[in-house]
């Protein structure tokens, strides 16, 4: 592997005892090891106020990558590039401290100056630590500085807007990376593929041939430890704002002229730009929110939202939200995308369907409710693949049709082991591509349409629980579609 596709770095993260760097960073470095994309010209400092050492560090991070993969027998050296620096943020002694090990390291480990500072943090800390890497000189070196953000990226556009400030006066556009771990999914990834490399789909990808679009992202998992945060979240903010308006981007963007980082971005800003505002006195005509009640998780009892936290007792915070929205440029006019997401629905699942319009007359059903769509399904997981459901002559005498799917999963493919999102997007930033990172501007354009849809929401009680759990949301995610004259596949 050439030298520029095996970044040598030290990777700062901030957070370094929380949840994600134990069930996600430390994986995805160790796999990235495995792999050879790190070689040994690699350190990681980890960073928090519990008072750890290298050694408990080293542990910890031996421990989580035992529950995530099988490790090999390199386990032990891997570990060593780990060092622990007890940390507060917001005290400044601790930056000057970091400074000297992150020297002592780049010399250790010959990293040549690269840095990756990943904030692995509560958000309100973003703004904080940017500010004291540049103040403390900790970014600008010989090398590259990158700085990773996680999400929440705001709770409104405003919010969003000032963070982004703070963020700018410290580090480039360039130098920052925003997170959104769906556009690290294999088969989110796939979608820009599937569409731009078959001539058979992209001919058709438009408003002459697709009838609408539907994104469902559903999970069985209820709120978990995170009440706190989803409670001031809801899925609006936790789901929408990100992951679903990032899909719809990219199966509604233009082809990019290049497939470089700034093409891409461009078109899909463009989606976003073209996204038609919600009227608030119409939120219900668009937009269903959803809170949910007792039920059964595979045959286990499960209890209600309000009911999983003494803290969310009166909540108003919806679980669920399906919507239709309406793209309103030359190729999509008048074509729905719904999209929809919730927790402790049937089944942990993120599919796309497109369902492709009717021919004009078709002589192969005997009564007009048997035809069946043609659909094109992406399974992004856990399945990951691509389903074309196609009419096909019913076997036998006669000349009915009947439905047909021809499969691919992508799971099945002997040598696939497909990377895991946070992998590889910290192996993109790590070699300096941004292209499966949100630009700001995409941020602040989904925050500008959901914001419309969380004040609305905020200033009007709903009455929940509406859905039980296990079932796929409320009653009215289904008139959402029937009112148009479509339903939300299940395939
Ligand atoms: N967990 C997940 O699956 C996901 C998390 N995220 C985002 O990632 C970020 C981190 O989440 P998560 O790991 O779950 O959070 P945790 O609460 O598990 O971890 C927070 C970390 O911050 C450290 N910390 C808190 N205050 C300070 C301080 N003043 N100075 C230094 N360190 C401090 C804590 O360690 P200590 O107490 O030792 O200081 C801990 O290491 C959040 O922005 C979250 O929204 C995003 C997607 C998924
Ligand atoms: O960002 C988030 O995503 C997860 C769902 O991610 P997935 O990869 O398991 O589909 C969601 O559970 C969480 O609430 C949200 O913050």
């Amino acid at each position: 592997m050439s030298n520029e596709l095996q970044p040598k770095v030290v990777i700062v993260i901030f957070g370094a005892t929380g949840d994600l760097a134990k069930r996600k960073l430390f994986p995805s470095i160790y796999r990235l090891y495995q792999s050879g994309k790190i070689s040994e010209n690699f350190a990681v400092v980890g960073l928090a106020r519990r008072p750890w050492t290298d050694e408990i560090l080293r542990e910890n991070v031996a421990n989580s990558i035992k529950e995530a993969v099988s490790p090999n027998e390199d386990l032990e050296e891997f570990i060593s590039h780990f060092y622990y620096q007890s940390f507060d943020v917001t005290d400044d002694s601790s930056y000057s401290g970091l400074h000297a090990l992150i020297n002592e390291l780049e010399g250790a480990y010959q990293t040549e100056e690269n840095r990756v500072f990943y904030l692995a943090m509560a958000p309100e800390f973003f703004g904080t630590i940017a500010n004291k890497l540049q103040e403390y000189g900790l970014k600008d070196f010989a090398g590259w500085s990158r700085l990773v953000i996680e999400k929440p990226f705001g709770t409104d556009l405003k919010s969003a807007r000032k963070l982004n400030k703070q963020l700018r006066a410290a580090f480039d556009e360039e130098q920052i990376y925003r997170i959104d771990h769906y556009l690290g999914k294999e088969m989110v990834q796939n979608i820009e593929v599937i569409r731009f490399a078959n001539g058979i789909f992209e001919h058709l990808w438009n408003n002459r041939f697709i009838s609408n679009v539907q994104v469902t992202s559903s999970e069985t998992l209820g709120v978990e430890e995170r009440a706190r945060y989803y409670d001031t979240s809801g899925a609006t903010r936790d789901m929408v704002q990100n992951h679903m308006l990032q899909m719809v981007a990219l199966l509604a963007m233009e082809p990019p002229i290049k497939l470089t980082t700034d093409e891409i971005r461009s078109e899909k800003i463009k989606v976003l730009r073209a996204l038609r505002p919600i009227d608030p006195k119409e939120i219900d005509n668009f937009f269903v929110r959803g809170q949910y009640g007792v039920g059964k998780i595979d045959g286990e009892t499960v209890p209600a939202y309000l009911d999983e936290d003494d803290e969310l007792e009166n909540s108003n915070t919806e679980t669920f939200v399906a919507g239709k929205l309406l793209i309103d440029n030359y190729r999509w006019a008048g074509v729905p995308f719904y999209i929809r997401t919730g927790k402790r629905l049937a089944e942990k699942s993120t599919k796309i369907v497109i369902e492709f319009k009717d021919i004009p007359m078709n002589l192969y059903y005997k009564k007009d409710k048997d035809r069946h769509p043609n659909l094109l399904i992406i399974n992004i997981q856990p399945n990951e693949g691509i389903t074309l459901c196609l009419n096909a002559k019913k076997s036998g005498s006669g000349s009915l049709a009947e439905p047909i799917q021809l499969a691919y999963n992508h799971n099945e493919v002997p040598g696939i082991n497909t990377p895991e999102a946070y992998e590889k997007l910290l192996y993109d930033c790590m070699i300096g591509d941004a292209t499966n990172f949100t630009h700001w501007d995409e941020v602040a354009l989904s925050w500008k349409f959901v914001d419309t849809i969380i004040n609305e929401w905020s200033n009007n009680t709903a009455d929940f629980p509406n859905y039980r759990s296990g079932s796929m949301g409320p009653d009215a995610a289904d008139e959402l579609l029937a009112k148009d004259g479509f339903h939300w596949w299940s395939i």
